[in-house]
């Protein structure tokens, strides 16, 4: 009997590596798949939904909590709801946010009486931003505290190895060792604007539960020991001399990674559905320095002052300031701008140059940003963004040099 599963990868990467333009670049593949995406976005504001290309595939987004705490909720009910359709999906897609740890992701589909017999982990790919990367490998983390970016590595098991126009061939070099003695196994793809042949990423069933359990052989006990206090203890397969944590002198971490979750409630699908418990008991615990800030609001951009502002704000804090991005409505045009900034990368865009659609007449213009990273201070974010609001003066400006154009 042919084999009825349908295959589903889980896309992770850090903050800012690529994830979203590798989806593009799926979504417009010729593989004739008809592809479900889930994607999952840190921050206050949703973004992503904005900035992945409209396709014939479907969208559904989770953007209430962090995928791998509600991974028992959210993402259960909207694979369920997948796959009850009548009109089935070829293969599933999850993007994770840069900041969650795949493994509770991936323990999913062993662990679910109902989606093992109907789905199949594929792939676990997490895609590398080769020139940001090791600052991430090497940002050591208070005690108890889950480096998201080599466990994202660690549980790979296709690496795509991105943005490398950005690094000279000996950087690169050196980031492919650091993978390595990560990971050792994985196979490591090199790709520009995460451009892959997708036959080498896609229905190979790549993913290999031998490997993870030697790795963490706590993986698949997750739901009779842990589902209640999502406890995951993840070993790491490392060389100390490479690794962060060890030369830090914590020698214990890559035997027993606890995670204690601290997070604000506001942002917990759990905490808001009223489960006061989990928080207590969460022993995963991401960086609570790491913060996300988000800003909405009405009104036309002055594109010189916003263009200054972000600029001068990440060549000084965008050690700190891993990510930021945003939809923008500009003064005196009706073509819609998105930035994207990578710590001090910053990259500006717009339906001019066929990226989405301008506003639409009668649409309700609107900004969104969304600024994460360490010790983010709110309010000068906040008052630095309206700083950059078009005055009567250069709106008129604006109005006068787009009509002339
Ligand atoms: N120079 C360069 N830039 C790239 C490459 N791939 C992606 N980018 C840019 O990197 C930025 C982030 O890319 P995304 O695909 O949005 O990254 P992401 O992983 O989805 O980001 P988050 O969802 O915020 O974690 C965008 O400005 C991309 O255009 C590449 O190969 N080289």
């Amino acid at each position: 009997m042919a084999d009825k599963k349908v295959n589903v990868s889980v896309i992770t990467g850090f903050l800012g590596a690529g994830k979203t333009t590798l989806i593009n670049h799926i979504l417009t593949g010729d593989h004739g798949l008809k592809i479900a995406i889930i994607e999952n976005e840190y921050g206050q504001v949703g973004i992503d939904d904005a900035l992945v290309l409209d396709t014939r595939e479907e969208i559904f987004e989770m953007n209430n909590g962090c995928i791998c705490c509600t991974v028992r909720g959210d993402l259960i009910r909207i694979l369920t709801k997948l796959l009850k359709r009548k009109n089935r999906f070829d293969h599933i897609m999850i993007e994770t946010t840069g900041l969650a740890d795949p493994a509770p992701v991936a323990q999913t589909f062993f662990v679910d009486e109902d989606l093992k017999h109907s789905l199949r982990l594929d792939s676990i790919l997490t895609v590398v931003d080769a020139k940001h990367i090791l600052l991430h490998l090497d940002d050591v983390k208070p005690d108890g505290i889950v480096n998201e970016s080599i466990q994202q590595v660690a549980f790979a098991d296709k690496i795509l190895l991105n943005k490398i126009d950005l690094v000279s061939e000996a950087e690169k070099k050196e980031v492919i060792r650091r993978i390595k003695a990560i990971n050792r196994t994985s196979e490591i793809i090199e790709c520009e604007q995460a451009k892959v042949d997708l036959q080498k990423i896609m229905g190979l069933c790549s993913f290999d539960l031998e490997k993870i359990l030697s790795m963490d052989p706590e993986f698949l006990k997750v739901e009779e020991e842990h589902s209640h206090d999502h406890h995951h203890h993840h070993d790491h397969a490392h060389d100390h001399a490479d690794c962060a944590e060890c030369a830090e002198g914590d020698h214990e971490h890559h035997h027993k990674h606890e995670h204690a979750h601290e997070h604000e409630h506001d942002d917990c699908a759990q905490c808001v559905a009223g489960d006061k418990e989990h928080d207590h008991k969460h022993k995963h615990q991401h960086d609570t320095r790491v913060t996300s800030v988000g800003i909405e609001c009405d009104g036309a951009l002055d594109m010189h002052k916003l263009n200054e502002w972000l600029s001068t704000l990440l060549n000084e804090k965008g050690a700190d300031i891993y990510r930021s991005k945003g939809i923008l409505n500009v003064a005196g045009t009706d073509h819609k701008y998105v930035f994207h900034g990578v710590h001090m990368m910053l990259q500006f865009g717009s339906s001019e140059e066929g990226l989405g659609k301008p506003w639409q007449p009668g649409q309700k213009r609107f900004n969104r940003v969304v600024f994460i990273g360490k010790d983010l201070n709110q309010q000068e974010l906040r008052d630095g963004f309206s700083s950059c609001m078009a005055d009567a003066s250069s709106i008129e400006e604006a109005a006068a040099a787009s009509a002339g154009a």
